[in-house]
């Protein structure tokens, strides 16, 4: 990695900047609608946070399973009309961590699946969305969520490095997505513990598995490091783990299987299996 970057941040445009101003008009309205006090509140009222990042530094390459209704790039992916149920499935087959995208303008998502998944099961849930204030946070914590996901590419540096205190200081894990060099540098400088590097490019939508295998030798022993994005089987993971994931994120490989259970159990079986290569610590 390199050291030197712009302390600054530009989204740089595309369906990230779109995303982007939905979710700042949003926020405004349930912020109208739901106090930050009344958010804390709630923050006491639900079990305290599950520690993902011990959760993720199992031994095997683990598997964050997604609650993912639609995207931009491919539009809608499948009904979900119980995000408890596959949830559920999801945990049944293994699944590590769960991922719930609550964005609903593009993914089709909202709090309120947060809420039954968390009633529906006991293993550590990211809230997936695109975090640009503290009073996500305090939404994900006040609804359940153990870990939480930020974006360099969204976030200036000294909002990324708030946001990531905020969580911890709430108990919870950031997850922090980078896409390139620079950014992993960024995430690394704000002290990120689990970093997920997307072969996603959120500007262009294009996915290159490649770039986990760039950045991923880069990153510290002690760091988390998730795949994400473009998992379609276990052959996927194995490449994944060749190049040091202690787990993948997978969306669109699991939402639109007839089994989602046993998509996630074979993918579970391929972390585990002893060919497979581990993570160096
Ligand atoms: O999925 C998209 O099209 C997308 C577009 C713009 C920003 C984010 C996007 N997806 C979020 C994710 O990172 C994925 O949901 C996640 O990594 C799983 O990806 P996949 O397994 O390829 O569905």
């Amino acid at each position: 990695m390199t050291a030197e970057h712009g302390s600054a941040n530009n989204s740089g445009g595309g369906v990230l900047d779109e995303i982007l101003a939905g979710v700042r008009e949003d926020v405004e309205t349930r912020q109208r609608e739901v106090p930050l006090e009344r958010l804390r509140e709630m923050c006491a009222e639900v079990a305290p946070p599950i520690d993902a990042y011990a959760a993720l530094r199992k031994p095997g390459v683990g598997v964050i399973a997604e609650v993912k209704r639609a995207s931009p790039s491919k539009g809608p992916l499948a009904e979900i009309p119980d995000p408890a149920v596959l949830a559920s499935d999801y945990a049944a087959g293994g699944a590590r961590v769960i991922s719930v995208l609550t964005e609903g303008r593009w993914f089709g998502g909202s709090l309120a699946d947060l809420d039954s998944v968390r009633a529906a099961v006991n293993v550590p849930i990211l809230r997936k969305d695109f975090v640009v204030s503290s009073y996500q946070v305090h939404e994900a914590r006040a609804h359940g969520a153990d870990l939480v996901l930020l974006i360099v590419a969204a976030l200036e540096q000294n909002v990324l490095v708030g946001l990531l205190e905020r969580i911890e200081s709430l108990g919870m894990t950031a997850l922090v997505e980078v896409h390139d060099e620079d950014e992993a540098d960024r995430a690394l400088e704000a002290g990120a513990r689990v970093i997920g590097v997307n072969a996603r490019n959120l500007r262009t939508l294009e996915v290159d598995r490649t770039v986990f295998e760039r950045i991923a030798p880069g990153l510290p022993n002690e760091v988390v490091k998730i795949a994400e994005s473009g998992v379609r089987g276990p052959h996927d993971l194995i490449r994944y783990a060749s190049a040091g994931a202690d787990a993948v994120l997978v969306g669109e490989g699991l939402v639109t299987q007839s089994s989602p259970r046993d998509a996630v159990a074979a993918l579970v079986n391929a972390g585990n299996h002893p060919a497979t290569p581990r993570p160096v610590r």
